[in-house]
């Protein structure tokens, strides 16, 4: 079987909605965050349908035995936040994710040549092998942040199977070079914009997602 990247765009009026507040130039960082905060709540909603593991049990309700389903408590969750824009989505991926671990990662990419560098790594020597992972990242622009933190993932014991990553503006050229480096991943954003720029930032986008989010 050849494995193909999967990338879902949830036709949701509230992910329209948050996205819309959260492109518009004149949307104050204090309402940004918020819109972000909703779009990581409801972009992780829809990722973690058919992939958070569950284990079928029993239940005694008051008046009879009945067939019950739990979240599987010994399965670890990982959400992973990229900083600094990826804090913007967290605390609406962990509310949805309350026993989660978060992991940090801190990523900047060079403003003349747009490679990254990792400048704060939390992650531990490895990962339990059935850990399943939340990326949350904003922008996929050129694609090699997120392809950075893929690899310091994939070499701590992390199946790229059991990763979801929640972006909110995605471009083809990253979509593209996952696909290629991670054929098997599965990504949610709120939309996929085709351009961009020479300085490596998505048109129409929504700007700088770190600035806007911290108000730098
Ligand atoms: O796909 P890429 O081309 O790698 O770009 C995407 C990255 O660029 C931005 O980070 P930035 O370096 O601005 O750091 P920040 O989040 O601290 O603002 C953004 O938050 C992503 O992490
Ligand atoms: O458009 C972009 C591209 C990278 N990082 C951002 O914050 N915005
Ligand atoms: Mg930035």
């Amino acid at each position: 079987m050849t494995l193909q990247l999967r990338v879902y765009v949830p036709p949701h009026p509230l992910i329209k909605h948050w996205l819309a507040v959260a492109r518009d130039a004149t949307t104050p960082s204090v309402l940004f965050r918020s819109a972000m905060t909703e779009l990581g709540r409801w972009l992780t909603y829809e990722a973690i349908r058919e992939w958070l593991p569950t284990m079928d049990t029993e239940v005694n309700t008051p008046l009879s035995t009945c067939p019950a389903t739990f979240i599987n408590p010994e399965i670890p969750i990982a959400v992973i936040p990229i900083l600094r824009a990826g804090l913007s989505l967290l605390e609406g991926a962990q509310t949805l994710l309350p026993l989660s671990s978060v992991y940090h990662i801190g990523v900047v990419r060079n403003e003349e040549t747009l490679e990254p560098s990792i400048y704060l790594n939390k992650f531990p020597s490895q990962f339990h092998s059935e850990t399943r992972v939340v990326i949350t990242e904003p922008m996929l622009a050129t694609g090699g942040t997120i392809v950075t933190v893929m690899e310091e993932l994939t070499k701590r014991g992390i199946d790229p199977a059991f990763v979801r990553i929640i972006s909110v503006v995605a471009s083809p050229v990253a979509l593209q070079k996952l696909n290629v480096a991670y054929p098997g991943l599965v990504i949610f954003t709120a939309a996929i914009d085709e351009v961009l720029n020479d300085k490596g930032y998505i048109v129409p986008g929504l700007g700088d997602a770190g600035d806007r989010t911290f108000g730098t």
